[in-house]
C-alpha cells in the first residue's frame, strides 16, 4: 500500500493481464457479524484484509467472540452463541457504515452497555432512521454527539428492555440499505417464539445489498421471506447457526476499476507474447452482490465482457466509449467508475438516481463534480444526477492533482484519468485512503500496466563517496512511493561474490567476474540483500567491501553486465537511483539528475561516524585518505566515470541537514511537475 501523501501516476496508454481482487467488503463485514452471532466456529476464506474489516474483527474481540487471524486471509470466529457480549464496551468503528449500522442493531439486540464511535466522516453520515426504529421496539439508545448521527450509546446494562414487536417494524429505505440489513440481522435474535416483520417506509434503495443479506442470512440458517421488498417477515423460532465454513467472493466494486480499464485499453503493441485485455479472478458473472450489474452498464458503453462462475474477461470493443444515460440506483457504489469512464466516451454521460452519493464516505456527487472539472470536463451536479461531458480535444485537458475526501473509491475511480490521451500524469491526493477496501489497489493497476521503460520516471542522484547519495536517494524515494535503486550494492555484491569465488578483482579475471556479475544470484527485501541464500547486508558494508567494490567496478565489461539488473528497477510508480553513472550512463534520459556532493572534511566526518554507530573502528584521517583514493578511482576510470550529467543540478549539502537535502530534491522535483501550479483545491 503507498502511504505517501500523494502517488503521482506518470501517464499511461495500455494494459493486460490477470488481475486477482481482494474479498468483497459487504460480503465480509456481514459474515464477521453472523459469525459473532451465531453458535459454533465459522472458517471465513478469502476476508477482505481492509480498514473496515479490522475494525469490526477488533469490535467483535472487544465484545466477547474469539477472533483467530493467525490463516492470513482465512479467520475463524467462535460467535457468541445466545450468551451475553462484554460490556460495557466502547468501540471505534472508523468509517465503515457496514460495522456501524449493523452493530448498533445487533448490540441492541442483545444486551449490555456500547458506545459507538468513529472517525469525523463517520459522524456526519444519517443512523437516525435505524436509531428511530430501534426506539419503536423500545431499545434505549442516545445520541452522544448530534442527534440522528453517530456516536451513540447503548444504555442496555440492564439487559435488552422488553421489545413490542407484535406490530410490523418500520424503517425508511429509502436514505441507505444498511438500515435495513442492520435490522435484518439484528432482529432473528428477537425471533423466538414470533414471526417478526419489517416494513420498508419509502422505495428501498440499493436492493442487490439487501439481496446479499438475505443470501448470508440463509447461510447462518435464518429464513426470511419478503414481499416485493417492502415488507420482510423473520421466521419464528429463528436461531443463528454457523455454516462452518464460507467463502468470501472477490469484490464486484473492486471489480468495477478493473472491467472500465478493459474498456479503456488496448495491450501495448510490438510486445512479445502480447497478452490482450483484462482478466480478473475472484469474481464471476453469477456473483450474488449488486454491483456485478457494473457489467451491464460497461457494456452498455463498449466494454466486451465475458465471464465464468470466478472470473471476468475485459477487452475494449466500442472506441471512443458510448455515453450513457441510466439510472444507477441498482450500482450505486461501482456507477462512480462510470462518472470516469465518461471520460473517454462520445457525448453527455448522466448518471442518475444516485441521491446516495451525498451521504457517502464523502459528498460524492460535490467530490466527482469537483475531481472531473479539474480534469478538464465540463459537470453538471444535481440532488440526485451528474452529468458529464469529457473534454472536447486533446488539448483541453488538464494536469491534475486529484483529492480524495478519504474515500477509497474516488481514488480508486480517478486512477483511470491516467490513460487520458493528453498523456498527461495524474496525481492522487493520499493514496492510503484504498485501505478501505482495496489496500493493494494501486500495486494491482501497475501489474497490468504496460507502459515503455521512458515513460518511467526516474530521479538520479549521484556524487562522490559518503556525500549521502544513498540516504537522499532512500528517502526522496519513501516520500514519492517510487522505488530506490542503491547501484554501489551491484558492484559490492559483484566484488564479494568474485572473491568468494577466488577471483582476485583485476583485468585478467574480468570476463569471469562479468559472467559473475550477469547472473548474481542477488534480492532485495526490505533492507536485507541476500547473495543466495547468504545475509550479505553487513558484509557489503565495511570500508574494504566499498573499495573492492571500487576495484570491480572500473572494469568495463563488469559494468556492462550489470547494466540490465539496474535497468530492471525502472517500474511504476517511479525510481530514484543513486551511484555515480545513474544520470549519464544508465539513465540518460532522466527528467530530474542531481549531483550531491559535500567537502571530504565532511565526508570523511560523516563515514566516521557511520561506522562507529555500526560498532566499527576508524580514524578520520584514514577514512579521509580512503574515500580521497576511492573518488580519484571512480572519476578517472576510462569507461562511466564519476562526475555530473551535463544536465545534473548540483547540491553541495555539506551545511545541510539530511532532511533539508531531501527538501531540495523533492522541490526539484515538484517545479517538474505540471500540476504543481493547480496542486490545491
Ligand atoms: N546532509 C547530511 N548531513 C549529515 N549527515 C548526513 C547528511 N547526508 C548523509 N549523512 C550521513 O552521512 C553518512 C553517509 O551517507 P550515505 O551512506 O547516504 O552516503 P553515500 O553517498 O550513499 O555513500 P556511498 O558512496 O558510500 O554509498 C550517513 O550516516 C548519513 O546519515
Ligand atoms: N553507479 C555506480 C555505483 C557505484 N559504483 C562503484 O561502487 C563503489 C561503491 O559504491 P557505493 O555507492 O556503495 O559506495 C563506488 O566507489 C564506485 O566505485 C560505480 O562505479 N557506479
Amino acid at each position: 500500500m503507498y502511504s505517501t501523501a500523494f502517488l503521482d501516476l506518470p501517464a499511461l496508454q495500455a494494459a493486460a493481464g490477470e488481475v486477482p481482487l481482494p474479498g468483497s467488503k459487504s460480503i465480509s463485514n456481514r459474515v464477521l457479524l453472523l459469525a459473532a452471532l451465531s453458535s459454533g466456529t465459522t472458517t471465513v476464506h478469502d476476508l477482505l484484509a481492509s480498514d473496515d474489516t479490522r475494525v469490526m474483527l477488533d469490535a467483535l474481540r472487544q465484545i466477547g467472540c474469539v477472533v483467530d487471524e493467525s490463516g492470513g486471509s482465512t479467520v475463524h470466529i467462535t460467535g457468541l452463541g445466545g450468551s451475553t457480549p462484554l460490556s460495557p464496551a466502547k468501540l471505534f468503528l472508523g468509517n465503515a457504515g457496514t460495522a456501524m449500522r449493523p452493530l448498533t442493531a445487533a448490540l441492541a439486540l442483545l444486551g449490555g452497555e456500547f458506545e459507538l464511535s468513529g472517525v469525523p466522516r463517520m459522524h456526519e453520515r444519517p443512523i437516525g432512521d435505524l436509531v428511530d426504529a430501534l426506539r419503536q421496539l423500545g431499545c434505549q439508545i442516545d445520541y452522544l454527539g448530534n442527534d440522528g448521527y453517530p456516536p451513540l450509546r447503548i444504555a442496555h446494562a440492564q439487559g435488552v428492555p422488553a421489545l413490542a414487536l407484535a406490530a410490523p417494524i418500520r424503517v425508511r429505505g429509502d436514505v441507505s440499505s444498511q438500515f435495513l440489513t442492520a435490522l435484518l440481522m439484528a432482529l432473528p435474535l428477537a425471533a423466538v417464539t414470533q414471526p417478526i416483520v419489517i416494513e420498508v417506509v419509502g422505495e428501498l434503495i440499493s436492493k442487490p445489498y439487501i439481496a446479499i443479506t438475505l443470501q448470508l442470512l440463509a447461510r447462518f440458517g435464518i429464513v426470511v421471506e419478503h414481499q416485493n421488498w417492502q415488507r420482510f417477515t423473520i421466521a419464528a423460532g429463528s436461531r443463528y447457526q454457523s455454516p462452518g465454513d464460507i467463502h468470501v467472493e472477490a469484490d464486484a466494486s473492486s471489480a468495477s476499476y478493473f472491467i472500465a480499464l478493459g474498456a479503456i485499453v488496448t495491450g501495448a503493441t510490438g510486445q512479445k507474447d502480447a497478452k490482450s485485455g483484462i482478466k480478473i479472478q475472484g469474481v464471476g458473472l453469477d456473483s450474488i452482490q449488486g454491483d456485478i450489474r457494473f457489467v451491464e452498464a460497461a457494456r452498455a458503453m463498449g466494454a466486451v465482457v465475458t465471464g465464468g462462475p470466478n472470473w471476468l474477461q475485459i477487452d475494449r470493443g466500442a472506441w471512443p466509449l458510448q455515453a450513457i444515460d441510466l439510472d444507477c440506483n441498482h450500482i450505486p457504489d461501482a456507477a462512480m467508475t462510470l462518472a470516469v469512464m465518461a471520460l473517454y466516451a462520445n457525448g453527455t454521460t448522466t448518471l442518475r438516481n444516485i441521491a446516495s452519493w451525498r451521504v457517502k464516505e464523502t459528498d460524492r456527487i460535490a467530490a466527482m463534480a469537483t475531481e472531473l472539472r479539474k480534469l478538464g470536463a465540463t459537470v453538471e451536479e444535481g440532488a440526485d444526477f451528474i452529468r458529464v461531458t469529457p473534454p472536447e480535444r486533446v488539448e483541453d485537458w488538464k494536469p491534475a492533482s486529484i483529492h480524495t475526501y478519504d474515500d477509497h473509491r474516488v481514488a480508486m475511480c480517478f486512477s483511470l484519468a491516467a490513460f487520458n490521451p493528453a498523456a498527461l500524469p495524474v496525481r492522487i491526493e493520499d493514496p492510503k485512503c484504498v485501505a478501505k477496501t482495496f489496500p493493494d489497489y494501486f500495486e494491482a493497476l501497475f501489474s497490468v500496466a504496460q507502459v515503455a521503460a521512458p515513460q518511467i520516471p526516474v530521479i538520479c542522484i549521484d556524487g562522490p563517496t559518503a556525500s549521502g547519495k544513498g540516504t537522499v536517494a532512500a528517502a526522496v524515494a519513501q516520500r514519492l512511493g517510487y522505488g530506490f535503486l542503491d547501484s554501489g550494492a551491484m558492484y559490492r555484491i559483484t566484488a564479494l561474490a568474485a572473491l568468494q569465488a577466488g577471483l582476485a578483482i583485476d583485468a585478467d579475471h574480468e570476463a569471469r567476474i562479468a559472467t559473475l556479475a550477469q547472473t548474481l544470484p542477488v534480492r532485495f527485501e526490505g533492507s536485507k540483500v541476500l547473495l543466495g541464500s547468504d545475509d550479505v547486508t553487513d558484509a557489503i558494508r565495511t570500508e574494504e567491501a566499498g573499495m573492492n567494490a571500487s576495484r570491480v567496478s572500473a572494469l568495463p565489461a563488469v559494468r556492462t553486465a550489470l547494466v540490465q539488473l539496474q535497468h530492471s528497477f525502472r517500474r511504476l510508480p517511479g525510481l530514484v537511483a543513486d551511484g555515480r553513472d545513474m544520470g549519464t550512463v544508465i539513465f540518460p534520459d532522466a527528467p530530474l539528475k542531481v549531483f550531491l556532493t559535500a567537502s571530504a572534511a565532511c565526508r570523511a566526518e560523516r563515514r566516521y561516524k557511520q561506522l562507529i554507530s555500526k560498532g566499527f573502528s576508524a580514524s578520520i584521517e584514514d577514512l579521509r585518505a580512503d574515500l580521497e583514493a576511492r573518488d580519484a578511482r571512480d572519476s578517472s576510470r576510462s569507461v562511466a566515470p564519476l562526475k555530473p550529467a551535463q544536465d545534473a543540478l548540483v547540491l553541495d549539502n555539506s551545511d545541510l541537514t539530511i532532511e533539508q537535502a531531501v527538501e531540495k530534491v523533492l522541490t526539484w522535483w515538484q517545479e517538474r511537475q505540471p500540476f504543481a501550479a493547480s496542486a490545491q483545491r
